[in-house]
């Protein structure tokens, strides 16, 4: 194998100790030269290399910038002093921002700190480094924020300023941050009003409905400027080339969470920094030719639909409305009947509708597998992220013990799914209908065609029977229509992103 050419090599101090540091292959070295004498204990960031050596891939590293040399230098966050002789032999030095990944996903910003014993050496490096970094093509450079100031526990904005401006000043990303001053802000501006030419990508600071607020508003407007009518379920979604960010500050925050596997702001900031990439599947909901609204994380009817409908009028407890009004709905025990149709994900091209008509306790179609705090392998753990399928997972009817049994595992490790009441279907395409429609629609359709049926759903938007529907819960946000069709959409963004999302 051929022999890659080390890009600089130098023996630098850290800490007082001598170092061997090499930049070679896009990663940066650093380990004890013989001549430091004594043997470290074991340590490593990015995976333990071996005692004393340690590497950072310089797709990794955040920034690099010449540092101050006095006497004393700050370091891991804490001053150091230097010994008289350091600061004599290496008076000048550079620092390196790095991601330090800690456990269960959690991304940290760390500092390590060279000295060099000449100026030209330390402008080398940091030079070099900088170089390295500018081959990076997929970083972004200007980023449009959106801050909900309310949503979870009304921390977006002290997230926001604390946690996250500083770092993406310090991967010198220039921003652009809206406050959001009402609901529909963020996707009302960037279906006219953005400049969209003018960034990388857009972030949203909040929770699940903040995200949902950005996708709206782009793929809307990348619709509208290619002409594309949202209305027919039939078109095709034209890709959007904006990469979208979260910033986790939300109650539930499951579309965070099951991309990055944790929600903590510090980590997607800096996934964003790098410029990780995850695809989503997006579906389109509609309600006979009208559209109602995209989804990516949950569409839930009966229990998720209940529980939001009834937290929504508690939004002044924070997360915690949604433990009271899922036990609120818990107790109530409703169950809805309706018609389930579905177009299964299987192979042969041409796949046939199966229906099942039934009483439901819940049907949650999953597009990723909605895992958040509450349930860390979420509703679906299998579901894939950008697969253009959903998990289709039926509840019937059945005692309040049995449905409890099967809300409690997804806090555990055992299979929600292994009960006789419930069943799960990966599907490309699915319909539902309640009752009540369902006798009107037979109805009309035998009376007078579908045009009738259309007609009779459009002037009862709950379809008719508020008392015995429930609402469809989509991303976080109640949809005025019962009876739906839902198609998912593989991928309709070209770089799609993690953190950076769709
Ligand atoms: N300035 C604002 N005033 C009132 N509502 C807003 C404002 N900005 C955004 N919203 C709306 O607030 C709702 C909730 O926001 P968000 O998703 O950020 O938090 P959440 O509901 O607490 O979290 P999650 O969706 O994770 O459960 C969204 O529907 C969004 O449209
Ligand atoms: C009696 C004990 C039962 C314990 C059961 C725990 C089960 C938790 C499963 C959590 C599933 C979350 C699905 C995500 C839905 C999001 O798109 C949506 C918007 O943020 N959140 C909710 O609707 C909020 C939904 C909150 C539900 C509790
Ligand atoms: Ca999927």
């Amino acid at each position: 194998m051929e022999k890659q050419p080390k890009l600089l090599s130098s023996q630098l101090l850290l800490k007082n100790r001598l170092f061997e540091v090499t930049l070679q292959r896009a990663t940066l070295s650093w380990k004890d030269t013989p001549a430091a004498g004594r043997r470290r204990a074991s340590g490593g960031i990015n995976g333990t290399l071996k005692v004393g050596s340690y590497c950072v891939p310089v797709s990794e590293i955040i920034a690099v910038r010449e540092t101050e040399v006095d006497s004393r230098t700050k370091d891991d966050g804490r001053w150091q002093k230097m010994s008289q002789a350091s600061a004599g032999t290496h008076p000048f030095a550079f620092t390196v921002s790095y991601v330090d990944r800690g456990s269960r996903h959690r991304w940290r910003c760390s500092d390590v700190t060279f000295h060099c014993p000449d100026g030209a050496l330390c402008h080398q490096w940091v030079q070099t480094i900088k170089e390295q970094l500018l081959l990076l093509t997929n970083r972004p450079k200007h980023l449009l924020v959106y801050i909900n100031p309310f949503g979870g526990k009304q921390q977006g904005k002290r997230i926001y300023e604390q946690k996250v401006a500083p770092l993406f000043s310090r991967a010198s990303i220039s921003t652009d941050v809206i406050v959001t001053e009402r609901a529909n802000h963020a996707r009302d501006h960037l279906r006219t009003d953005a400049d969209l030419k003018k960034y990388d990508g857009v972030v949203c600071v909040g929770g699940d409905g903040m995200f949902s607020e950005v996708i709206h508003g782009l793929i809307s407007r990348t619709q509208r400027e290619a002409g594309v009518d949202e209305n027919c379920p039939e078109e095709k979604l034209v890709p959007c080339d904006l990469r979208i960010g979260i910033i986790p500050a939300g109650s539930t925050d499951c579309i965070c969470y099951a991309t990055v596997g944790v929600n903590d702001p510090i980590t997607s900031a800096l996934h964003i920094i790098v410029g990780d990439s995850q695809a989503l599947d997006v579906c389109s909901v509609h309600h006979n030719s009208t559209f109602l609204r995209y989804s990516v994380s949950l569409l839930g009817y009966g229990f998720y639909g209940d529980v939001l409908t009834d937290s929504e009028r508690k939004r002044w407890m924070g997360p915690a409305r949604y433990d009271i009004s899922g036990l609120k709905t818990f107790l109530t025990h409703n169950y809805y009947e309706g018609t389930v149709s579905f177009l299964p994900n299987l192979s042969c091209r041409y796949g046939r509708w199966q229906v099942i008509r039934s009483k439901f306790l819940a049907i949650n179609a999953a597009s990723m597998s909605c895992a958040c705090p509450r349930s860390p392998k979420g509703l679906s753990p299998a579901a894939h992220l950008a697969d253009g399928t959903a998990d289709l997972i039926l509840v019937r009817k059945c005692s309040r013990l049995d449905f409890l049994r099967h809300l409690l595992r997804h806090t555990s490790k055992d299979d929600q799914f292994d009960l006789a009441f419930v069943e799960v279907h990966r599907v490309r395409r699915f319909r539902f209908t309640p009752k009540h429609c369902e006798s009107d629609s037979e109805l009309d359709l035998k009376e007078s065609g579908k045009k009738l049926f259309s007609h009779i759903c459009r002037d009862h938007p709950a379809c008719g029977c508020a008392t015995v529907n429930s609402n469809w819960n989509c991303d976080g946000e109640i949809l005025q229509h019962a009876a739906i069709e839902v198609r998912y959409v593989t991928n309709p963004w070209a770089g799609a992103q993690i953190s950076w999302l769709l």
